[in-house]
């Protein structure tokens, strides 16, 4: 188990984290997510000991991390770091003997990430003349090869096209299987969404929400109706009791109408009355909000 216990970093009189805390459990996937410059990124390095924290500490099982133990650890940086005249195989190798493997060892884990990643036509290629996706799956697979008990990734899908997604997304499924915790930032919150069992929300240094996305959904306040009516004339989503988040109206050829409203009622039998009123009712329900939406509520 991953233990984040408040975090604190200045940059000169910036403040890049004011008391961050997280925890990532045995088999999970832990979402970070945050607004540009929020400190996703200090938090990882700090995690993976390439930066100092200036307060706060770094728990693997219930002991302060050191060297030893984030040797053990797997981390794909946002600043990549491959060399880029060292062929895609050797280097994959080389960063497992660096993790201590053995020659042999290093080769077979090498050989079956490369398989996995289908970077199998690129072994002999230098890094430097790889796709930025490509160098992004080598990265990953540098991240992996020598078994690690964590994986800590920042950014690790942007870029990638939606085949990658798939293929980086099931290897971190596999590893999250195997009972792994994985960390991973990334602003694609559709994504994280479907692959997270938890998320963490900061701001500016600080985190302002956390907990599963069902769990998020429950602290949202307010709740949305979305309503579709055909038939009703213009003006009458005025009438609705609520504010209205977003509305969208056709008017066809034979002149008939259909709206959508998706609404933060303050009476909810009311807006039904209202929509009734209006015209034909041809949906009206409660309506979830994405990771996406909630995210923005929650920073603003
Ligand atoms: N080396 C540095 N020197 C000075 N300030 C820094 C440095 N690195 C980060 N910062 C500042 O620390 C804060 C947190 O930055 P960080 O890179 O951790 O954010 P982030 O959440 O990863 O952002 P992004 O989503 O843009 O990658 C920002 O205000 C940033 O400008």
């Amino acid at each position: 188990m991953l233990e984040v216990d408040g975090l604190r970093k200045r940059y000169g009189d910036t403040v890049a984290l004011d008391g961050v805390s997280l925890t990532v459990r045995s088999g999970e996937m832990f979402g970070f997510v945050g607004a540009n410059g929020a400190g996703k990124t200090t938090t990882m390095r700090i995690v993976m000991g390439v930066l100092s924290s200036d307060g706060g500490e770094v728990r693997w099982n219930g002991d302060r991390a050191g060297h030893e133990t984030r040797r053990r650890f797997g981390y794909m940086p946002e600043e990549r770091g491959l060399y880029a005249k060292m062929r895609v195989g050797e280097q994959i190798e080389y960063f497992g003997r660096l993790g201590g493997m053995s020659p042999q060892a290093a080769k077979r884990s090498a050989d079956e990430l490369i398989e996995r990643l289908s970077l199998t036509e690129r072994r002999g290629d230098d890094v430097d003349s790889l796709s930025l996706g490509n160098q992004q799956r080598v990265q990953l697979a540098v991240a992996l090869i020598h078994g690690p008990e964590l994986l800590v990734l920042d950014e690790p899908f942007s870029g990638l096209d939606p085949i990658a997604v798939d293929a980086l997304a099931g290897v971190l499924a596999e590893r999250k299987a195997a009972g792994v915790p994985v960390v991973f930032s990334s602003h694609q919150l559709d994504l994280v969404e479907r692959l997270c069992d938890s998320v963490g929300i900061i701001k500016a240094g600080r985190m302002i929400a956390g907990g599963t996305v069902e769990e998020l959904r429950a602290r949202e306040s307010r709740k949305r109706l979305r309503i579709v009516v055909t038939g009703a004339l213009p003006g009458w989503a005025d009438r609705l009791p609520g504010e209205i988040v977003a509305k969208t109206d056709r008017t066809f050829g034979d002149g008939a109408r259909y709206d959508e409203v998706i609404l933060t009622p303050t009476d909810d039998q009311e807006a039904l009355r209202v929509a009734a009123q209006a015209g034909q009712v041809q949906h009206f329900a409660w309506q979830e909000p994405s990771l996406a939406e909630i995210f923005r509520e929650v920073v603003a």
